[in-house]
């Protein structure tokens, strides 16, 4: 902690309250010409003449400032005194401080990715605008590539990005562009250490290179679950002081055959049909989500299936916990596991596969078979779909919701808006899994599969095209963090703590929020 026991004039006043900033959350100091009445943003200090007269030296320290609702904001505070020595004993001292933070955890040259075309294709302009001053002043560098098509991020990453130059990756956009970050990512990582991603068993090396979002998208869970608030300037602070939060990811297959990472959400049923829906209206931006959602909850389609699933044993913590995953969170700082004989390097891997002891079944009709990594918190469900699974503990938290009746789900639905339980219903359980695995009813073998496909499509559109039809299609498509699958039949596993953000989890809120602001002191 840097407490100032020098003058202190701030915004004009001098204040008699003390305050005290961690060097943890400075972000810049610079010299302040006070003789020249601006400083070097040439903006004017408003400063009573005789003050000046009596501390010409001063100098700026920005530095992260808490603001309601977990954002966080930079604020300068500057600091004037009667001798130039001592100014700069000061300037050189906080410098030092920084660059011994920059040689630990701060980023210093970024490789940044902009989707020009996710959320409100408001994606540049927030950088420009709101990002890209806030890097200059931690003097962070930056090579930004604005991408010209989907998969543009996830190529570049996978095979031509030269990573060795950089501290991190920063996304703007949502969590589609993300997704394409971490498959870049992940796969590089995988390649470049051997690793067959195709081997459902496999033990995937993590990611050394930290992730940064910038939100710009329509959802925005990943951003919103891992900092609290979807806020472009709250998010870039995060990296400048170069956070780190673990995050699982999931790995999901067909037939030994990789097809994709999840990070937050792998839904079939409602979501899935949510997401198949609004991916054909694109044009209407955010707003697509809600308008097929009421859609898809009017037409109320169940699917038939078996979910078997590897429950996590030995864990702490269950999904109907109280208690949330936040900053610092215990159970994910031990993997979530309540003891492990194995070493550090073993636990973090994902489990034996060929064991099938301790595998629970659970056949039935489904409105929606959902497995979340994380929370899942968003704006439109601030607790999430899971409020108590963790970012970091190995496991995904898989919630069934057998066939119900229309205003039930509406029940179930609605308490995601609220503190009230989702899942307290007798049609909902949830499972906190390590694996697991999802075949649709009819699906005998892999030939057969294709044809359930290809006739899916059929009855799907016939659906379509006979609107007044109330039969139920045979399969429903799995959304894979705002991604359609090709396949129903899948198989998923959890792999602890594979890459990691620039992030801290969300930090608890100060009880008394309206008095966390403090002045500057003497
Ligand atoms: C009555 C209001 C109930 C509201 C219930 C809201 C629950 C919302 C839970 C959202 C969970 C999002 C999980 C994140 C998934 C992301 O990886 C993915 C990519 O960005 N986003 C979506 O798939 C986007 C998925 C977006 C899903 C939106 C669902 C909206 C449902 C609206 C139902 C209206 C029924 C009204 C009946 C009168
Ligand atoms: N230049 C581009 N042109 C077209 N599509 C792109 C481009 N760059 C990225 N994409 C794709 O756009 C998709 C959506 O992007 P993004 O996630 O940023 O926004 P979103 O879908 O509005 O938000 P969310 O994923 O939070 O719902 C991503 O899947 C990404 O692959
Ligand atoms: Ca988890």
């Amino acid at each position: 902690v840097c407490a100032f026991p020098i003058h202190l004039i701030s915004k004009g006043y001098i204040s008699g309250t003390s305050h005290s900033v961690s060097v943890s959350e400075i972000l810049a100091v610079r010299e302040l010409d006070v003789g020249g009445g601006t400083n070097d943003d040439g903006r004017w200090q408003k400063m009573p003449q005789k003050l000046t007269e009596a501390y010409p030296y001063a100098f700026t320290v920005s530095y992260v400032e808490r603001a309601r609702q977990h954002r966080w904001r930079c604020s300068d505070v500057t600091f004037h005194c009667s001798d130039g020595v001592l100014r700069q004993q000061w300037i050189q001292t906080i410098r030092e401080q920084l660059t011994a933070l920059s040689m630990a955890d701060r980023p210093k040259h970024l490789l940044v990715y902009i989707n020009p075309y996710g959320g409100k294709q408001q994606g540049e302009c927030i950088y420009e605008q709101k990002v890209a001053p806030l890097f200059a002043c931690a003097s962070i560098s930056t090579d930004v590539i604005v991408t010209e098509h989907a998969n543009h991020a996830r190529d570049h990453l996978k095979t031509e990005a030269e990573l060795k130059k950089y501290d991190g990756v920063v996304c703007v956009g949502g969590d589609g562009m993300f997704s394409e970050i971490v498959h870049g990512l992940v796969s590089r990582t995988q390649r470049d250490n051997g690793v067959d991603q195709n081997s459902p068993e496999e033990k995937l090396v993590p990611c050394s290179l930290r992730i940064g979002i910038i939100p710009a998208g329509s959802t925005d869970c990943i951003c919103y679950a891992t900092v609290g608030i979807n806020d472009p300037v709250t998010s870039a602070l995060h990296v400048i002081v170069g956070d780190s939060q673990p995050m699982d990811v999931c790995s999901v297959h067909h037939n030994n055959t990789f097809l994709r990472y999840s990070i937050s959400l792998l839904g079939y049923g409602f979501y899935g049909d949510v997401l198949a829906d609004s991916e054909r209206k694109r044009w209407m931006g955010p707003a697509r989500y809600d308008f097929s959602g009421f859609k898809t909850f009017l037409t109320h389609h169940h699917y038939e299936g078996a979910v078997s699933f590897l429950p996590a044993t030995d864990i702490l913590g269950t999904p109907r916990d109280k208690t949330r995953c936040r900053a610092g969170c215990f159970i994910c700082q031990h993997d979530g596991q309540l003891y492990s004989g194995d070493s550090p390097e073993e636990s973090k891997t994902a489990p034996d596969v060929s064991d099938r002891v301790g595998w629970g079944v659970v056949r039935g009709k489904f409105l929606a078979i959902n497995a979340a990594s994380m929370s899942c918190a968003c704006p439109r469900s601030p607790m999430g779909l899971s409020p108590a699974a963790h970012l970091a503990d190995g496991t995904t938290d898989l919630i069934l919701v057998r066939k119900c009746s229309r205003f039930n789900f509406l029940r179930h639905l609605l308490r995601h808006t609220s503190k009230d339980d989702q899942f307290d219903m007798t049609f909902v359980e949830v499972h906190r899994v390590r694996r697991f695995r999802f075949t649709p009813r009819h699906c005998q073998n892999d030939s057969e599969l294709d044809l359930r496909e290809n006739g899916k499509q059929l009855f799907s559109q016939i659906c379509r095209d006979h609107p007044a039809c109330s039969c139920s299609p045979a399969y429903s498509s799995w959304n894979c963090d705002g991604e359609i699958l090709p396949h129903a039949a899948i198989e998923v596993g959890v792999h602890c703590q594979l890459i990691k953000l620039f992030a801290r989890g969300i930090e608890e809120q100060p009880l008394f929020e309206d008095l966390a602001n403090p002045q500057c002191a003497l």
